[in-house]
């Protein structure tokens, strides 16, 4: 059975990824949505949310070695090394007693996929996009007011261009592969009521393909 070991544990124990979990990635440029999205979905459908972009935060604020360097990264828009992000979201899925993972915002480049995919050796079942235009992605940003050190003009022009040079070619390779399903952002604010439904059936559509495989597998 293919299994991802984790680090040894403070007891001595291994924990191990299963073959049986299961991690969705949630991908699209900053401010479409993700965040806002994503715990609709896990209320939902009892995955558990992880948005790599809070789990960095959390080093910050922690002042934990890498704080620092994080910090430098998030306030020039550049994407933090991989081992950092992937022994941070491998660590968050070994402590959580959820097998289902949505993975928010990441893998934002290709170091960061292939990284993911080497260390913690699962793929994702599919990978939601959140395609929405950049003048939106801007006013979204610059309207969010949560005082993020991100969330300014100048930032937001480098988040953007390393949206689009780096984070999109890893979009492009799991469109590749069909594991993409694409979100169409629209410039006004939908219902609450209307996004749970559209993602109900995403998830749903989702689920019965994945069970399909599973059936095939297992004959
Ligand atoms: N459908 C929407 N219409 C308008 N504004 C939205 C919509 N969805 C989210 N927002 C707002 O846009 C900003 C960015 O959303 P967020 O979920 O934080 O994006 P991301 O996690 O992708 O960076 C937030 O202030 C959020 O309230
Ligand atoms: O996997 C990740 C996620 C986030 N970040 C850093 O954290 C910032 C904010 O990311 P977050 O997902 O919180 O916000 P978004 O850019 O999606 O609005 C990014 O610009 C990067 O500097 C990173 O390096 N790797």
């Amino acid at each position: 059975m293919a299994t991802s070991e984790f680090p040894a544990q403070k007891d001595g124990s291994k924990a191990v990824l299963q073959e049986t979990t299961v991690v969705v990635f949630v991908l699209g440029g900053p401010g479409s949505g993700k965040g806002t999205q994503c715990p609709k979905i896990v209320e939902h459908f009892g995955f558990r949310h992880l948005c790599a972009g809070d789990l960095l935060q959390a080093e910050i604020e922690s002042e934990s070695e890498n704080g620092t360097l994080i910090q430098n990264f998030k306030k020039e828009g550049k994407i933090v090394p991989s081992e950092i992000t992937v022994k941070l979201l491998q660590q968050a899925m070994q402590q959580s007693d959820n097998k289902r993972f949505i993975v928010d915002g990441f893998p934002r480049n290709e170091e960061n996929r292939a990284a993911f995919e080497n260390i913690v050796r699962i793929k994702p079942e599919f990978v939601l996009f959140f395609d929405c235009p950049e003048e939106e992605l801007t006013k979204r940003i610059l309207n969010r007011n949560q005082g993020r050190v991100d969330d300014n003009i100048e930032t937001i022009g480098k988040r953007l261009k390393v949206y689009f040079e780096s984070t999109l070619p890893v979009i492009n390779y799991y469109n590749s592969k069909r594991k993409v399903q694409k979100v169409i952002v629209f410039c006004q604010r939908l219902t609450d009521c209307i996004h749970i439904t559209f993602f109900q059936c995403i998830v749903l559509i989702s689920y019965v393909i994945q069970n399909c495989f599973c059936f095939r597998y297992m004959v």
